[in-house]
């Protein structure tokens, strides 16, 4: 571990954070390694072990205290106790592995026996409606602040957090690229949540056109943002295109189907102009100035593999 007065930050080298894992008392189980495979076959069991126990074990500990701090404002205030969701948020550039990252920490997280119900939310469901963005032309500008609607968003964490029963999401769908009619995600207070999506990190200065003064972070309890070398981000992007090409591309309910035909020399020009003219500019411009805000910030190496640790004093 590196201490660097300066730097709101501890830094941890691969090794150094790993050896933080000794201490896990729920070693996985054959059935819980088939299950953290089944979320992504690419994810390397060494990964797991090394990285996201070791961070499973720190939020174990953070949402103890929390639960603990919480009993004790009930016990302050005269109050039966409540249940308040610990709510988890995990921001960083499309294609670094944020979902994946989510639900490997789903499957780590439900193991304890303080929080076993934990819900998984992605930000993509606040975007605007196709129809809307083309009023607005903003159909190229996806994941751009303006295409949220970021106070429907804002509502829906204050909501969890304040321990209503039940909250419920739009729905987003990759294959049809657009928000899916008659459809929601349902959140029934659980005991975690982890929403993730590029924009949860960022504050009412990035949304000059819908001025807010409550941002999605004041109701995070504890804030990740991964992080990887863009060259490697661009390569991530077009591989996972290449994969959809042959996969969910090929159903003619895609939205993207017509991609289905293309060569894969011409498949890659296309992933790389999106990547180039939407989701790399988005980087620049709206996500990487928010990572200093995160809490915990892990930076990737080739094959996602997690080369070191940032945690906020
Ligand atoms: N830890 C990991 N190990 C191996 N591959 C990964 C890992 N995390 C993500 N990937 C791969 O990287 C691509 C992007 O991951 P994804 O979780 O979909 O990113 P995001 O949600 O940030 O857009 C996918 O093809 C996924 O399979
Ligand atoms: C849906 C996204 C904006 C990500 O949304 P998020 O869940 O991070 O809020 C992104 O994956 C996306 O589709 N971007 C538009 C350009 C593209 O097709 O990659």
């Amino acid at each position: 571990m590196k201490i660097d007065n300066n730097s709101p930050y501890l830094a941890f080298s691969r090794e150094t954070w790993s050896e933080l894992r000794d201490a896990v008392q729920l070693p996985l189980s054959e059935a819980e390694l088939k299950r953290l495979q089944g979320i992504n076959d690419k994810v390397s069991l060494a990964e797991v072990r090394d990285i996201y126990l070791p961070l499973s074990r720190l939020l174990n500990l953070y949402i103890k205290a929390k639960q603990r701090r919480n009993r004790v404002l009930d016990q302050f205030l005269g109050k039966d106790p409540h249940h308040v969701p610990y709510v988890i948020s995990i921001a960083g550039s499309v294609a670094v592995g944020k979902s994946t990252t989510a639900r490997i920490l789903q499957a780590l997280l439900e193991r304890w026996p303080q929080h076993p119900r934990v819900a998984l939310v992605t930000t993509d469901g606040f975007l605007y409606p196709n129809q809307v963005l083309e009023q607005r032309g903003l159909m190229r500008k996806k994941g751009f602040p303006q295409s949220y609607d970021i106070r429907r968003l804002v509502q829906f964490v204050s909501d969890i957090k304040s321990g209503k029963p039940r909250v419920t999401a739009p729905v987003y769908s990759h294959l049809v690229y657009n928000i899916v009619p008659d459809q929601e995600a349902v959140v029934e207070q659980p005991d975690i949540v982890i929403i993730e999506g590029l924009n949860v990190l960022q504050s009412g200065m990035d949304y000059p056109h819908e001025p807010h003064r409550v941002f999605v972070s004041d109701f995070v309890d504890f804030s990740i943002f991964v992080d990887a070398d863009e060259r490697l981000l661009k390569t991530w992007y077009v591989e996972r295109f290449l994969k959809l090409r042959s996969g969910a591309f090929t159903d003619p309910e895609s939205y993207f189907h017509h991609y289905a035909q293309l060569s894969e020399e011409e498949a890659v020009t296309v992933a790389s102009r999106i990547w180039q003219e939407i989701n790399y500019k988005n980087l620049k411009q709206n996500i990487l100035p928010t990572k200093d805000r995160a809490e915990l910030i892990l930076t990737k190496g080739k094959q996602h593999e997690v080369e070191q640790v940032w945690l906020k004093k």
